[in-house]
């Protein structure tokens, strides 16, 4: 632990943005800002992380319509001190690299950004007490492949069940996974497994989403303890006990990383995603569509992904992942599924 626990840049996926000079012409030039990274919101303030502390900010008049969202590399000017009753002004938000969001759905009639610069989605999903929701499980992953996110499954409760049969589901989309167990339900409790989670985590920004009750919280906490240390001040300025359900935090991680806990986020609405950017993880499909008819949907009598692979041009398991990606594409369809339970 130690030093890795502190703030330093070897921690922190700040990368400060490649255009760091604004263009003078359409953005007032605060060549004061510096630049840092949201990972916390709260009623209309913003935890932003600076090389070593952290500030709170507020968004300038010209981003009131801009959503800035936990992952976001900010520009801040004025009091940048972090000291208690200071308040930094956020004057841009620099280019992301991945964008989870949600569409507008029967909950929530806003499409909502969610988190910014992430590089990987955790669904987090009990083998038992609650059954795993394959439908859920897939629109994660649907969710996943259109922010540029790759996903992790992680399963947990393997003290209950087997987790070999729900795998097979999985085996021919090549979706990483991570089982956990706990000996039996203790508070408290190790959880075997934690180290392989620590390691598919570590260096990177991963999302974490899952049901009630599959055991995120559980694992949130053990992932982090080595950091309660390092993460008061931290709690101080967000409040990680006050912080509203819906928002989302991230929390750094002692192997470096961060995992971001979003708590209000079971579900997505997919209706912004096109097929195109699911196929696009199915490299030995993508180049059969050619074939296809004009606005094809892939999952249709004249689809020409059958006779593609038909012909061996997916390989020996062409057939299974035409499967999976049709079962990924007929997933976007209907409400969120969040009702279900
Ligand atoms: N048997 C068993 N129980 C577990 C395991 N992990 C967590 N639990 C228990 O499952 C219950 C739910 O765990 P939580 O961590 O609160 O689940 P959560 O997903 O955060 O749920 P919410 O707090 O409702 O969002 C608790 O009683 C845990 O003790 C496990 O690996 N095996
Ligand atoms: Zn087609």
């Amino acid at each position: 632990m130690g030093s890795r626990l502190d703030y330093d840049e070897s921690s922190i996926r700040v990368r400060p943005s490649p255009r760091s000079r604004p263009r003078t012409k359409d953005r007032p030039a605060h060549k004061d800002a510096v630049v840092g990274m949201v990972i916390g919101v709260d009623r209309g303030r913003w935890t932003c992380l600076l090389d070593d502390h952290t500030v709170s900010g507020m968004r300038a008049r010209e981003l009131r319509r801009t959503s800035i969202v936990v992952g976001d590399r900010v520009a801040l000017v004025g009091d940048t001190s972090g000291r208690d009753g200071t308040l930094a002004r956020i004057v841009r938000v620099e280019d992301r690299d991945t964008l989870l969001r949600r569409t507008a759905d029967d909950t929530d009639p806003v499409e909502r950004v969610l988190v910014a610069n992430a590089d990987q989605l955790a669904i987090v999903t009990a083998l038992a007490d609650p059954e795993p929701r394959p439908r859920m499980i897939d629109r994660c992953l649907v969710a996943a492949y259109d922010a540029g996110m790759d996903p992790l499954l992680v399963l947990t409760k393997a003290d209950l069940a087997d987790p070999e049969p729900f795998l097979t589901q999985y085996v021919s989309l090549g979706v990483r996974h991570v089982i956990t167990s706990t000996d039996g339900d203790v508070a408290g409790a190790p959880i075997e497994g934690l180290h392989r989670v620590h390691e598919l985590l570590a260096d990177r920004m991963t999302v974490l989403v899952g049901h009630s009750g599959v055991g995120k919280s559980t694992l949130v906490n053990a992932l982090v303890a080595g950091a309660s240390r390092a993460i008061g001040h931290v709690n101080a300025v967000t409040g990680r006990g006050r912080h509203t359900s819906s928002s989302a935090i991230a929390l750094p991680l002692p192997s470096g990383g961060w995992v971001v806990d979003t708590p209000g986020v079971r579900s997505f609405g997919l209706a912004h995603v096109d097929a195109d950017s699911i196929i696009h993880h199915f490299p030995e499909l993508e180049d059969g569509t050619k074939d296809c008819p004009r606005g094809c949907s892939h999952d249709e009598a004249e689809c020409g992904l059958d006779a593609w692979v038909e012909g061996g041009h997916a390989g020996p398991s062409g057939r299974s992942r035409l499967e999976s990606l049709r079962r990924l594409l007929r997933s976007r369809a209907g409400d969120t599924d969040d009702h279900d339970s």
